[in-house]
């Protein structure tokens, strides 16, 4: 994959000053302007050669990022990973556009009408002719080396992500849990992804497809 860098701007947040770098994904042979270009965005604070930064993969979710919508735990993982990278003074935080799984926007809201009839995050998706996880991380992953970061901390509890990582031979030297606390609107929807999508607990150290047991810790 060939990764274009867009711009390069300061970005203050309430967190932090950091600085965002945007790219796209640049497909070799494909008709530019016909297609849409996969983008993402790379939220940069501090040295990120000097020790293994914290990391968040996190995908785009709008109703939650934008709206805090609480049926789900994007908007609240967000803010835990801006603010520990803050507390830290080092790291990234990738933000990739493959909204609702992949499935983008307008689909993840049909899902959510049938969700509403009953149907749990997986069935939606399969009734609508969808997988349940559309998403690959060829960007993000382009985008750490593309920025030299070979060991890292990941913030996440979902085991795709941990593979995708290991998989590009970057060193995961520690989880970070994604845990956020739950509320009535968003219980069935985070038990669902822990018991029908393998993701961790807080409390899980390691994962089933590797014999290696990572740290995991709670900031
Ligand atoms: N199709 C679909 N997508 C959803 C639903 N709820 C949230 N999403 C999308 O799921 C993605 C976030 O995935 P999560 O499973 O919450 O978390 P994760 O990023 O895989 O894992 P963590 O790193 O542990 O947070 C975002 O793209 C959301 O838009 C839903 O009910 N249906
Ligand atoms: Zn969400």
């Amino acid at each position: 994959m060939m990764l274009k860098q867009i711009a390069d701007v300061n970005f203050p947040t309430l967190w932090a000053d950091f600085r965002l770098l945007a790219f796209e994904k640049v497909n070799a042979g494909s008709a530019a302007s016909e297609e849409r270009q996969e983008t993402a965005l790379a939220l940069l604070l501090g040295d990120i050669h000097s020790f293994p930064p914290v990391v968040r993969i996190h995908s785009q979710c709008m109703t939650g990022d934008v709206f805090h919508s609480l049926r789900c735990d994007c908007h609240d993982q967000l803010h835990l990973a801006l603010s520990l990278i803050a507390k830290k003074g080092v790291g990234v935080l990738l933000y990739e556009q493959q909204e609702g799984r992949g499935i983008g926007l307008m689909e993840k809201l049909r899902a959510y009408e049938l969700q509403d009839q009953g149907l749990d995050t997986i069935e939606a998706n399969l009734r609508l002719g969808h997988a349940v996880d559309l998403r690959d991380y060829a960007l993000p992953i382009e985008i750490l080396r593309f920025l030299n970061v070979r060991a890292l901390r990941l913030m996440t509890n979902n085991p795709d992500k941990i593979n995708a990582v290991r998989s590009a031979r970057i060193e995961i030297v520690e989880r970070l849990s994604a845990d956020v606390p739950d509320n009535p609107h968003s219980a069935h929807y985070l038990v669902t992804k822990r018991e029908r999508l393998g993701h961790l607990w807080s409390s899980d150290s390691n994962f089933s497809s590797s014999q290696i047991v990572l740290p995991v810790t709670n900031e």
